[in-house]
């Protein structure tokens, strides 16, 4: 019986007044424990639990009879009254298909008429039970979740894997290592694993395995991992994945639930977007590496170019250069070179920077505290996107809760500047001892003087208790990326060029001959292109894309990103929260 007394509200109301009465003795998590308990989500979480409980006792009963004597009535009851709105209703409503499916998958329920009827166990079990095992599993359109393969030694066909939440292992009846002795009554002695997938590709229902058990299963004490994805991974046009419908394809950026690194070369992995769904293969973290390298070093001469051009750019500080600068006068300064020479990414493929990088990168949830400083806000995008346009909005929206960092130049200061307002005016010496300390996020060279983004700069804007919002060149991303500035990256993205001749009519770029000059069709092309690059080589850190199509939709999206980044549990890397260490 479920009575009053034995309710779980019941118990919690009890031990909420105690805590209440402790709390004034000022024990030690007593405040905590207290808030916890009295959270309004637990307390439906604990109303929908009993209501379930209620439900577990009662039995449901057919109704699908009870519905026809029904629509039997209301069709009498329409030919006494044809002109009745509410019968006519309620007759439509009988006769719709999905109350009668509703009605149909309830009665299902309660006849409880869903088990599978197995086929009886053949007569010829051997004596021995312990060594042979007969498995019998239903399988309706979907893969038996198991890979197999053959011993290279005794070329007996075994089990290679089970894959996690797959049909094979809901049942708890097949293991990695099980041999198989029959699928179907079909002796699988001799035959190559191809021919047994056949004959299980073939088979619908049920299908019948004779195996015996593998001696000492594995005991699994493995810690669910969660990783960001550096790269994409496509399984079906990979040749060396074991069974290409049983990979996980997945696109850079996204997060992965890693539920099995048993095999040196084959993890097992979910997307956290699905987690119901069953896992899949995915290449360990050391096969994608070495995946990538081939890749990387399969591709004709020219992809290599994008070392050498890094190279070249560094500078007489033996530190980037060109790679990183201070926006507005880096656009102008690269939009020069551009036209002489192709950027480092325009000449390789996606792949030539995620070859040097690790391909997945450990995560874990994130909730900032109210009391921390907030995360920097970085935006990036191609020039003339609108990157200054959303960032001086958001900042005159409400310039108490938002600022940018104020940048330093060796340039020298003009009469109605001042300094630490526009920039930070200082010597060469000193830029470049800021630089040598990697007090730089970015900086770059214009006409000859030095302009950067500092992290002390960025410092001094949280230290305010604001939140910091910068735009940055995307190949900064990785000197932000750090344990205390927590960087939440939105990526700033052209929508289509025929909605951009729209919308940009009156729009103006940025040039460095030209005041108010009005955007060119090639112009909006590059910025395509751009947009394009930026995304392959550096999608995987963005957080957010916000696509600058209307500008004051774009403008609110950016609100309620910026928000949702202080406010809101996010992925960041393992290394931000577990190590007080840089980076
Ligand atoms: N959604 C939009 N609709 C119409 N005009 C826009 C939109 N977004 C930006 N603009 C206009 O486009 C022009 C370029 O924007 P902005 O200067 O912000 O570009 P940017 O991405 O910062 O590039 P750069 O670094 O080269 O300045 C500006 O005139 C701006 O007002």
């Amino acid at each position: 019986a479920y009575t009053e007394e034995r309710r779980v509200s019941h118990v919690l109301t009890l031990v909420l007044q105690e805590l209440s009465l402790l709390c004034k003795r000022d024990v030690n998590g007593v405040g905590m424990l207290y808030d916890l308990l009295r959270s309004r989500w637990l307390q439906a979480l604990l109303k929908i639990y009993e209501c379930l409980q209620q439900y577990l006792g009662k039995r449901p009963v057919p109704v699908m009879l009870q519905a026809r004597a029904l629509n039997r009535e209301v069709v009498e009851l329409l030919r006494e009254a044809p002109q009745s709105g509410e019968i006519k209703e309620l007759r439509r409503l009988l006769r719709a298909p999905h109350l009668k499916a509703l009605l149909f998958a309830h009665d299902t329920v309660a006849q409880k008429d869903f088990e599978p009827t197995l086929p009886p166990l053949p007569d010829n079990i051997p004596e021995n039970e312990e060594a042979m095992r007969i498995v019998c599993l239903v399988k309706n359109n979907q893969p038996l979740g198991a890979t197999i393969k053959r011993h290279e030694i005794t070329g007996d066909i075994t089990v290679a894997r089970v894959i996690h939440g797959g049909l094979a292992d809901r049942s708890g009846l097949l293991y990695a290592g099980d041999k198989l002795v029959e699928v179907n009554g079909v002796p699988v002695e001799g035959l190559e694993p191809e021919q047994v997938i056949n004959i299980l590709a073939l088979s619908q229902g049920t299908i019948m395995f004779k195996l015996i058990p593998v001696s000492d299963r594995p005991v699994s004490n493995q810690t669910t991992l969660y990783v960001r994805a550096m790269a994409d991974y496509w399984p079906l046009q990979d040749p060396a994945i074991p069974c290409a419908d049983a990979g996980l394809p997945f696109k850079k950026g996204e997060i992965l639930q890693i539920v099995d690194q048993n095999d040196a070369f084959w993890w097992q992995a979910r997307k956290v977007s699905d987690l119901s769904a069953c896992a899949g293969l995915i290449p360990s973290n050391h096969l994608l590496k070495r995946k990538q390298r081939e890749f990387w070093w399969s591709q004709p001469f020219q992809p290599h170019l994008c070392l050498k051009s890094s190279e070249e750019e560094f500078g007489e500080f033996g530190q980037r250069v060109f790679i990183a600068g201070f926006r507005r006068s880096m656009r102008l300064c690269r939009r020069k070179s551009r036209t002489n020479q192709q950027s480092c990414y325009t000449r390789c493929p996606s792949s030539c920077y995620s070859a040097l990088a690790a391909p997945y990168e450990e995560v874990v949830r994130y909730q900032r505290h109210p009391a921390d400083r907030n995360r920097l806000i970085i935006l990036v995008g191609p020039a003339g996107v609108g990157v200054n346009e959303l960032r001086r909005r958001l900042i005159a929206s409400n310039p108490r809760e938002f600022s940018s960092a104020i940048p330093h130049t060796t340039r020298v200061q003009k009469s109605y500047e001042m300094n630490g307002r526009e920039y930070h005016y200082v010597s060469k010496e000193t830029f470049e001892n800021m630089v040598y300390s990697h007090r730089m996020l970015e900086y770059g060279e214009y006409k000859g003087y030095l302009y950067g983004t500092s992290i002390d700069a960025v410092r001094t804007v949280l230290d305010e208790g604001k939140i910091c919002v910068i735009d940055l060149e995307p190949q900064g991303i990785q000197v932000a990326r750090t344990h205390e500035l927590k960087p939440y990256i939105i990526f700033i993205k052209p929508s289509s060029i025929s909605c951009m001749r729209q919308t940009r009519k009156n729009a103006r770029i940025i040039t460095d001959y030209y005041v108010n000059m009005k955007f060119k069709e090639e112009d909006l092309q590059e910025m395509e292109d751009s947009a394009k690059k930026m995304e392959a080589q550096f999608g995987q850190f963005f957080d957010q894309v916000i696509v600058n199509d209307n500008l004051q939709e774009a403008s609110a999206q950016l609100l309620s990103a910026v928000h949702h980044a202080q406010d809101e549990p996010q992925w960041v890397p393992a290394i931000w929260i577990c190590s007080n260490t840089q980076p």
